[in-house]
């Protein structure tokens, strides 16, 4: 044999044993993978059940409410997974909601059928699947009619979750998707027959008003850390009175607090408004801030927590947006702006955190509204805009006088671009310029002037801008 020959047998030799105990080493992995899922579905079942009723169904529900949920649409899609020998229930927000006689504002539904089962289905039955993005979750978008989409997700477990993901695997028990949910009242089904599953007595805690989470709330809390702001939400929706938390629930989220800081701004900012928009919003805060949330959530390392609770008890009757409560909380507009970083605002809720810290110090003047109504109208944002955050400084004040200047019309400034060129003004930046200048004298003289009047100022106003002019 030649030597290349040789060569050649002893690489062939390498790659064959290299690729057998890759192979090998690959299988006994996902070999331990399967076996540690198993495992932990059987230990969830297990740890479960001493918790959990033994026969769910509780009652059957025939309200307005969930009577009004039957359309031609929702027929047809109860019809078609009777026909292929699925359930259906809906799931979560919307038992709890129709429980306390609302009308959900959407539907989320669960099912035992797999995504690939419910699209081998509706592609059978020519119905059109949307947003195929939420298959990995076990979420297929069936348009029933080409009118109506309803979100259906296959029952899964979280098999791993690293607090923010979760790899989920399907499941045909009811109990084991009504454990992986975030609270009792959130982790009911509801039959199309009106029955309701209640594994974890949701709907006796909903009645009792009180907010816990399913089985072992650490265990909650780290498959997905959002839930401790969800919890603090739920608690403004629906307990009657403020600081009546759950001891448990509370000591698992200040152990876990650190855990917000790996979830994004958008996601923390859409919990958090609803809370500062909700019942006892200033409780709860305060609650969050002893409990250690604020660092992780955009605050200052001192938020001003007296601060936060004199707007409360003084203001709080008043529907203050979440913006102008969560400024209480600020020093400085540097704090305002690391905040902004943090949970990302809109442009106007931006604009009004800054402008809630620059100017909550009551303003002295024997017309009150007269210095927010020359802000209105010289400022270079939006009028509209300026007069919202002029009011909500005025509510954060408990100043009496925000009806009136959300009352006030603001007066349209009387002088037009063409009256300035017909006077003789060149246009451009310069005509701005003597606008703004005119705007200002306006303003100073409580918006009483006529075109007379502010013309007769023009002479003025172009020498002003022509000193400033040489002097550059
Ligand atoms: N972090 C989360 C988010 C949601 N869910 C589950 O998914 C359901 C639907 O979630 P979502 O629509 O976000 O909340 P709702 O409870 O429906 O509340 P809302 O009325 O505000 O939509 C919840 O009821 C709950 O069972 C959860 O367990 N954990
Ligand atoms: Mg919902």
């Amino acid at each position: 044999m030649s030597l290349i020959g040789i060569l050649t047998c002893v690489i062939m030799f390498i790659l064959n044993t290299s690729t057998n105990l890759l192979k090998r080493f690959c299988s006994t992995s996902v070999y331990k993978l399967l076996k540690v899922k198993e495992e932990r579905i059987k230990n969830l079942r297990k740890m479960a059940l001493p918790k959990s009723r033994e026969n769910p169904i509780i009652m059957k529900l025939d309200t307005p409410e969930f009577n009004a949920l039957f359309n031609d649409e929702l027929r047809s899609l109860i019809s078609i997974f009777k026909e292929y020998g699925y359930e259906i229930r809906i799931a979560g927000g919307a038992v709890r909601d129709l429980l306390m006689g609302k009308q959900p504002k959407d539907l989320d539904f669960a099912t035992t059928a797999t995504p690939t089962e419910m699209k081998e289905m509706f592609t059978t039955e020519n119905v059109r699947m949307i947003n195929v993005n939420g298959e990995k979750h076990g979420t297929i978008t069936p348009r029933i009619n080409d009118k109506e989409n309803f979100e259906v997700t296959t029952l899964r477990i979280d098999v791993i979750s690293d607090g923010r993901h979760a790899e989920v695997q399907f499941t045909t028990d009811w109990l084991l998707d009504s454990l992986r949910r975030d609270l009792t009242i959130n982790s009911m089904f509801l039959g199309m027959d009106g029955n309701v599953y209640d594994y974890f007595f949701g709907y006796d805690d909903l009645k009792k008003h009180r907010v816990a989470f399913v089985g072992k709330a650490e265990t909650r809390i780290q498959e997905d850390y959002l839930r401790i702001l969800r919890y603090f939400r739920f608690y403004g929706r629906i307990c009657p009175e403020p600081n009546k938390f759950d001891s448990e629930a509370i000591e698992a989220i200040r152990n876990n607090a650190h855990g917000l800081a790996d979830i994004s701004g958008e996601r923390i900012w859409i919990e958090l408004k609803q809370i500062l928009e909700g019942n006892f919003a200033g409780d709860i805060m305060v609650t969050m801030i002893e409990n250690g949330l604020g660092p992780h959530i955009g605050l200052p390392k001192k938020p001003n927590v007296s601060e936060l609770k004199r707007v409360w008890n003084q203001s709080g009757h008043l529907k203050l947006n979440a913006i102008t409560l969560l400024s209480a909380l600020l020093n400085t507009v540097d704090d305002a702006i690391a905040l902004n970083l943090r949970i990302k605002f809109s442009a106007f809720e931006r604009e009004l955190a800054i402008y809630i810290v620059e100017n909550r110090a009551p303003k002295l003047h024997p017309k009150p509204l007269m210095p927010f109504q020359q802000q209105i109208l010289k400022s270079i944002s939006k009028p509209a805009n300026v007069k919202k955050m002029a009011v909500e400084v005025l509510k954060y004040n408990n100043s009496p006088y925000w009806e009136e200047l959300e009352k006030w019309e603001i007066p349209k400034f009387p002088v037009s671009g063409n009256l300035l060129k017909e006077r003789g003004v060149e246009p451009g930046r310069n005509m701005g310029a003597v606008m703004t200048q005119l705007k200002h004298f306006w303003a100073d003289n409580d918006f009483n002037l006529s075109v007379e009047d502010l013309m007769k100022e023009l002479p003025r106003v172009l020498e002003v801008l022509a000193e400033k002019k040489k002097i550059k």
